[in-house]
């Protein structure tokens, strides 16, 4: 029987099961949601997309809580193939905390998720759960620590407490809201002012902000892709403080360009936008599938750039010996500044993974630096918030090269702390960090 055909009891139930199917591939199995999600979305209609988007989400915005509830009311943890009613249940607790889904339908149509599951036996256990979670007031009651209460996992809640001290409360909240959608204009196809009447006469509500010239921030959840212009290439998404990577390396005309770590080229896009005169963009990505991204993006936008598909810490792998006039090194780091964006990530990213970032991010930094010309910089970025990935990285960096010097406008409040830190909220922008690196002649 096909369940699909059968009217939207059907579909919302299927929509249950298929948010339980992606948090158990998540939290069970280590897929990103990146990975995951597109294909359980596939099927389902636009607003269905969205609905178990924000399901998903909503469940690892706020997973410590949702577990600590789990644990108080279900006896012993479930196993194996039954794992993923854990997922479900705690599905049915987000939408009667958190969501406007009604009480009846949150509880009965959670409930007939078991069946796609394949797990009817548990359709007893699950209803009993959830009307006890209503009957018994569970979401009322104050979470038992405020670790739990963050929504952050607990060695990142104790590593940005112990750095962040008394701007810590202020962060965790911000990294527990949900980031709004910006856009930036391609100057290339449209202006500024010309983007921003297309979207009025489509009605659509946004704001602008003054340190970023080409964005726009909209006001609400829009299906970027009905968007006017986007098949013409007129605009593309990308956060307001990965919008400031282009401003910051200021290319000149004539320059060659390296970015490094390039796809899906949101910065190299922005870069050639930002100065159409260059001899030469290089983007560089080590993931094959990824580098594919990059040439889409840059046939949507109408730009050129030349890709290689290399490891950017061994560049005697695809380096032709042309040193580079400036390098944009987007590092590959924890992205905990962008969780507010990606809430998987949190549970993703475990504390043994920093350790071999920061030693990765170092290799690629020393591996880099030799192909900037004398004279040349480099643009060091992370959207991260821990200081070991960011200052405490350059700053190593800086005292084992002497012919790299800190652009004295790139530091936070002293020197011994270099570059620039977004926090996740600041302006609306995600959490970035940013170091400006001059070569000396
Ligand atoms: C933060 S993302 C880059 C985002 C991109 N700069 C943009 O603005 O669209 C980091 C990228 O680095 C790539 N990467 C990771 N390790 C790498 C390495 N050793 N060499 C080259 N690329 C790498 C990842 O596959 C990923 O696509």
């Amino acid at each position: 029987m096909n369940t699909q055909s059968k009217g939207s009891h059907y579909n919302h139930f299927n929509l249950r099961a298929d948010a339980a199917k992606v948090l158990h591939q998540i939290l069970e199995e280590g897929q990103s949601a990146r990975e995951c999600l597109p294909a359980a979305q596939l099927p389902h209609k636009e607003q269905d997309k969205a609905w178990l988007q924000e399901m998903v989400y909503g469940v690892l915005r706020n997973l410590p809580i949702l577990q600590f509830w789990l644990r108080q009311l279900l006896d012993k943890p479930l196993k194996n193939r039954f794992k993923i009613v854990e997922q479900l249940i705690m599905l049915g607790f987000y939408q009667l905390a958190f969501s406007r889904v009604s009480q009846h339908a949150a509880v009965s149509e959670t409930v007939a998720a078991c069946q796609p599951l394949n797990t009817h036996a548990m359709k007893g256990l699950v209803n009993a759960i959830l009307r006890t979670f209503i009957r018994e007031e569970i979401s009322k009651q104050e979470a038992p620590s405020k670790q739990i209460a963050s929504g952050l996992p607990k060695w990142l809640y104790k590593k940005l407490e112990a750095e962040y001290k008394n701007g810590f409360a202020e962060l965790a909240a911000n990294m527990q809201v949900k980031a709004p959608i910006w856009l930036r204009v391609n100057t290339r196809k449209i202006s500024h002012a010309h983007f921003s009447e297309e979207l009025e006469k489509a009605c659509i509500e946004y704001t602008v902000s003054s340190e970023h010239p080409e964005a726009l921030v909209l006001s609400k959840g829009y299906d970027v892709t009905s968007l006017p212009g986007f098949d013409l290439g007129w605009f593309a998404v990308q956060d307001g403080a990965a919008q400031l990577a282009a401003h910051y390396l200021k290319p000149e005309q004539a320059e060659t360009i390296l970015d490094c770590c390039a796809a899906p080229g949101g910065k190299t896009c922005h870069i050639i936008e930002f100065q159409p005169n260059l001899a030469k963009t290089v983007a560089l990505e080590i993931d094959k599938k990824r580098a594919i991204r990059i040439e889409e993006n840059l046939v949507r936008l109408g730009h050129n750039a030349e890709i290689i598909v290399g490891d950017a810490s061994t560049p005697e792998n695809w380096w032709d010996g042309q040193l580079f006039d400036r390098v944009l090194l987007d590092a590959p780091c924890s992205a905990t500044g962008i969780v507010r964006r990606h809430p998987d990530i949190k549970w993703l990213r475990k504390a043994k993974d920093i350790d071999v970032l920061v030693s990765l991010q170092k290799k690629i930094l020393d591996a880099i630096w030799p192909l900037i010309k004398p004279g040349g910089m480099m643009l060091y970025v992370t959207c991260s918030v821990l200081p070991e990935e960011n200052y405490l990285q350059i700053r190593d960096f800086l005292s084992r090269n002497t012919n790299a010097l800190l652009d004295d406008t790139f530091y936070n409040d002293s020197v011994e702390n270099p570059g620039k830190q977004i926090l996740p909220g600041d302006q609306q922008m995600d959490g970035f960090y940013y170091a400006r690196l001059l070569k000396s002649q």
